[in-house]
């Protein structure tokens, strides 16, 4: 018998995950709950305006762990992060909600939330339509789909939910064929990730390779191992100013000066 990736593993944990939350808040009560949310921020609304102002649009992720390289960070404040985060140029925030795997949580993204006026996306695996209304509920402006996770139907549905409800989505891919699955979709936001997330290997040569099919109106957000100056540079001269930085900025003594340091 193969043994399963940690994506299989990290999926299998999230279907346990919705069921035993909705034992607790039911689906009813979590549509309820959305009601008394306010508007949500505009996730790609801030990422278009930088780009159109070739200016990088920095997704700055909070992230306390990671299971391809254990804890990142001892010195976890959500809201700390955030402030330096938005100080430095951010553009938008990425906040790990997951427990098991990332050490996250969702209070994290409601504290990183409050403390700057960015908009933020919860990073999780989203399976479920359950899902979908608890970012709403705690206060998420969009969404992550990860096309490797999802079958193409059930991730066009998550998709057009999110829309319904008011929360943008970033639609993640890491080769050809989810590129194309991806693009059947109108998603403005196109995140190539350099990882793998069966493997745990990362190359830029990810989101190099890929480009030349992305289609013209979609914006390329390229994802892991941005870690140097070289990085971005390598990105940019390939007309790539999208980007979802975490490790880098998670290991710096002060996460918002790495942020400048890398990109301003
Ligand atoms: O980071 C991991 O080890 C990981 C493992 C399995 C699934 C997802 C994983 N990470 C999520 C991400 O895609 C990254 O947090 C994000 O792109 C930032 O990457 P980095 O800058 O390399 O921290």
């Amino acid at each position: 018998m193969n043994t399963p990736t940690i994506l299989k593993k990290i999926i299998d944990r999230k279907w346990e995950e919705v069921k035993e939350r909705s034992a607790i808040t039911t689906l009813a009560q979590l549509e309820d709950q959305i009601k008394s949310t306010g508007p949500a921020r505009g996730f790609v609304k801030n990422i278009e305006q930088r780009i159109l102002n070739g200016v990088p649009a920095v997704i700055a992720e909070i992230k306390k762990a990671s299971p391809s390289k254990g804890t990142l960070r001892e010195d976890f404040y959500p809201d700390l992060i955030a402030k330096s985060y938005a100080q430095a140029g951010a553009a938008c925030l990425s906040i790990l909600t997951d427990a098991d795997f990332f050490k996250g949580h969702e209070s994290y993204l409601q504290q990183a939330r409050q403390a700057c006026e960015l908009p933020v996306i919860r990073k999780d695996f989203i399976v479920d339509p359950y899902q979908v209304f608890e970012a709403k509920a705690i206060n998420a402006d969009a969404i992550l789909l990860i096309v490797s996770a999802l079958e193409f139907g059930q991730m066009k549905d998550l998709y057009q939910l999110a829309g319904k409800i008011g929360l943008d989505v970033l639609v993640e891919v890491h080769d050809g064929e989810e590129l194309e699955l991806a693009q059947k979709l109108d998603c403005r936001l196109v995140g190539i990730n350099n990882r793998n997330l069966h493997t745990f290997d990362v190359t830029l040569d990810t989101t190099l390779g890929l480009l030349k099919d992305v289609h013209k109106d979609r914006i390329v957000i390229t994802e892991s191992g941005i870690i140097t100056k070289e990085d971005v540079k390598l990105m940019q001269d390939h007309n790539v100013n999208g980007f979802l930085v975490g490790e880098a900025f998670m290991r710096a003594d002060e996460p918002g000066e790495e942020l400048s340091r890398l990109f301003f």
